[in-house]
C-alpha cells in the first residue's frame, strides 16, 4: 500500500489531516474557542493575521504576537469535534493549547465578565474518560494557568484560577429547561458546585484530560457569559471576547518562548 494512501485507522493523506485545515507553517501554540465566528476576531489581538481556511466547524486563522506565531482554530461544541482538534493538532506538532471559551458561572464570587483560569475540570464529560482513567483528576498544566492568571493580572482583567465541569450538553446536561417556561433540573448544578466546579461549559475537561495524554501543555480560560446563581446574561459580549483572546494569545506566546 502507498505511504500517501488513506488507511480507516488513520485517515490522513500523507500530513493532510482529515478535519483540520493546515497553514505550511504549524504555530506551536493554539487558541481554541468552541464558535467559528471567533476566529476572526483574533485579527484585534494578532498580527499579520490570516484565515488558513474552514472545514465544517472547524475554522483557522494564524497570526503572531511580539514576533510569536499563534494560531486559532475553533472546536465547535462540544467533546467529540474538541477531541478532532486535539488529536489533530497534536499530530501536527502543536505544543500548546489553550481553550478561549464562555461558561456559566456557578460561584457567587465570580460576576459577569470576570475570567476564570482553569486549574482542574471536575470529571464530567463523555470523551475525556477515553483520555484520563476513571478517578484520575483532569488538571491543566500548571505553568498555562500561571501564565494565563499572569497575563490577566497584567491586562487588569477581573478573575482568579479556580475549577469548572465540562457538560456534554447545553440544556438538560447544564440544569436548563428544555422548553422556555419550564423549570429543568437545577439540582445538576448543585451537585457539580459540590465537587468544586465554579463554572459550567462544554469543552475544558476534552482539552485538558486530550492535552495531557498526548503530551501537550494544556490549559484554558473561561469568561463568564451566564451566571447560573443569579440568573444573569452579559449581552454586550464584545469586549469580554476581544480581552479573552488577548489574554490567551500572551500567555501562549509566552509559553512558546519559556517566558
Ligand atoms: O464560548 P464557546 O467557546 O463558544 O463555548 C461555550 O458556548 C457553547 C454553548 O453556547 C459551548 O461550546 C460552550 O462551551
Ligand atoms: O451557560 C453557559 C454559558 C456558556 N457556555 C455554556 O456551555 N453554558
Amino acid at each position: 500500500m502507498a505511504m500517501n494512501e488513506r488507511s480507516a485507522i488513520w485517515p490522513w493523506k500523507g500530513d493532510v489531516p482529515p478535519h483540520l485545515p493546515r497553514p505550511d507553517n504549524m504555530p506551536k501554540a493554539f487558541l481554541l474557542p468552541g464558535d467559528p465566528g471567533r476566529v476572526d476576531k483574533a485579527a484585534e489581538v494578532l498580527d499579520d493575521f490570516r484565515i488558513v481556511g474552514q472545514n465544517r466547524e472547524f475554522r483557522m486563522g494564524v497570526g503572531t504576537l511580539d514576533g510569536v506565531a499563534v494560531g486559532i482554530c475553533s472546536t465547535g461544541i462540544g467533546g467529540a469535534s474538541t477531541e478532532i482538534v486535539m488529536v489533530e493538532l497534536a499530530a501536527l506538532g502543536v505544543e500548546v493549547a489553550i481553550r478561549t471559551g464562555g461558561m456559566g458561572a456557578l460561584a457567587k464570587n465570580l460576576a459577569l465578565g470576570d475570567f476564570l483560569v482553569v486549574a482542574e475540570a471536575v470529571r464530567n464529560s463523555g470523551v475525556a474518560t477515553f483520555y484520563a482513567e476513571p478517578g484520575e483528576r483532569v488538571l491543566a498544566d500548571t505553568g498555562i494557568v500561571a501564565l494565563l492568571d499572569a497575563s490577566r493580572g497584567e491586562l487588569g482583567l477581573p478573575g482568579r484560577p479556580g475549577t469548572c465541569a465540562t457538560a456534554d450538553g447545553y440544556y438538560r446536561a447544564q440544569g436548563r429547561p428544555d422548553r422556555p417556561h419550564g423549570n429543568g433540573t437545577p439540582a445538576i448544578l448543585d451537585q457539580l458546585a459540590a465537587r468544586g466546579a465554579e463554572g459550567i461549559e462544554m469543552e475544558a475537561e476534552i482539552v485538558l484530560a486530550a492535552g495531557h495524554a498526548l503530551g501537550m501543555r494544556a490549559g484554558a480560560v473561561l469568561a463568564v457569559h451566564a451566571h447560573r446563581l443569579s440568573d444573569g446574561w452579559l449581552e454586550d459580549y464584545d469586549k469580554t471576547q476581544r480581552d479573552l483572546l488577548r489574554l490567551g494569545a500572551m500567555a501562549a506566546a509566552r509559553a512558546v518562548v519559556g517566558r
